[in-house]
């Protein structure tokens, strides 16, 4: 336990037989301590005891996105609300993912818009629908274009946009060292991408946003 610090004890392991994904929790707890030895510590110090055991947890809950399946998020639409034909935008969903490349944190915001034909959804579900694409090993633009295939999928609207604004932890923390640098990606699908001016409204609406981080 980490006494210096204080930190809380972690939940004990319920079963230690505990599988995920044809992994054996005992293994990926190994494998945290082959890279701890490989970055020079020792394991067996009293202040790393825990730190297999949590850093899988953090990975159950960083990677949790596996396991879900975006598309029933937008499964129930409302069809009620079949009126309204204007824009619909939610824009600064902020998300946590991880980069493919070095399993580094890619920290940054999401804006999603689309204009409905008869089917809406309640907005809670597209901040659903980014996060189980976030919390996977992403590479931004494949997120990006997940996110906007998805929306364009359930709701068949006339037209989708997704812009991802993000700051890649493998640029700022290792690598060329570039603080301060975010990477914007976006797809226009249907009347997003034909119409200059649904374009605009939307990216309007966004500027308008919570800021850029
Ligand atoms: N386009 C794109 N590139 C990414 C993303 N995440 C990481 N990268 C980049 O992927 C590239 C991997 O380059 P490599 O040359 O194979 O790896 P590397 O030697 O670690 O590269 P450096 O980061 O330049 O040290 C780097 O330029 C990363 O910045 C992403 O989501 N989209
Ligand atoms: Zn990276």
């Amino acid at each position: 336990m980490c006494t210096r610090f204080a930190c809380p004890p972690e939940p004990a392991v319920t079963d230690s037989h505990d599988h995920r994904n044809g992994v054996p929790r005992t293994q990926a707890e190994d494998a945290v301590r082959t890279l701890l030895r490989w970055a020079g510590e020792d394991p067996a110090r009293e202040g790393l005891l825990d730190t297999p055991k949590r850093v899988v947890n953090a990975y159950t809950e960083w990677f949790s996105g596996y396991a879900l399946d975006p598309d029933e998020y937008l499964a129930r639409t409302f069809e009620e609300v079949a009126g309204y034909d204007e824009m619909i935008v939610l824009r600064d969903i902020e998300f946590e993912s991880h980069c493919e490349h070095h399993m580094a944190p890619i920290i940054g915001r999401v804006h999603v818009g689309y204009l409905p034909d008869g089917k809406v959804v309640g907005i809670s579900k597209l901040a659903r629908v980014v996060e189980a694409y976030a919390r996977r090993f992403q590479v931004q633009e494949k997120m990006t274009a997940q996110i906007a295939g998805c929306v364009q999928r359930a709701l068949a609207p006339l037209g989708v946009g997704v812009v991802v604004d993000g700051s890649h932890e493998c640029m700022t923390t290792r690598g060329v060292h570039k603080r301060g640098v975010s990477m914007v990606t976006s797809t226009m699908l249907g009347s997003f991408r034909e119409d200059a001016r649904t374009r605009d409204e939307f990216l309007r609406f966004i500027e308008g946003g919570g800021g850029r981080r």
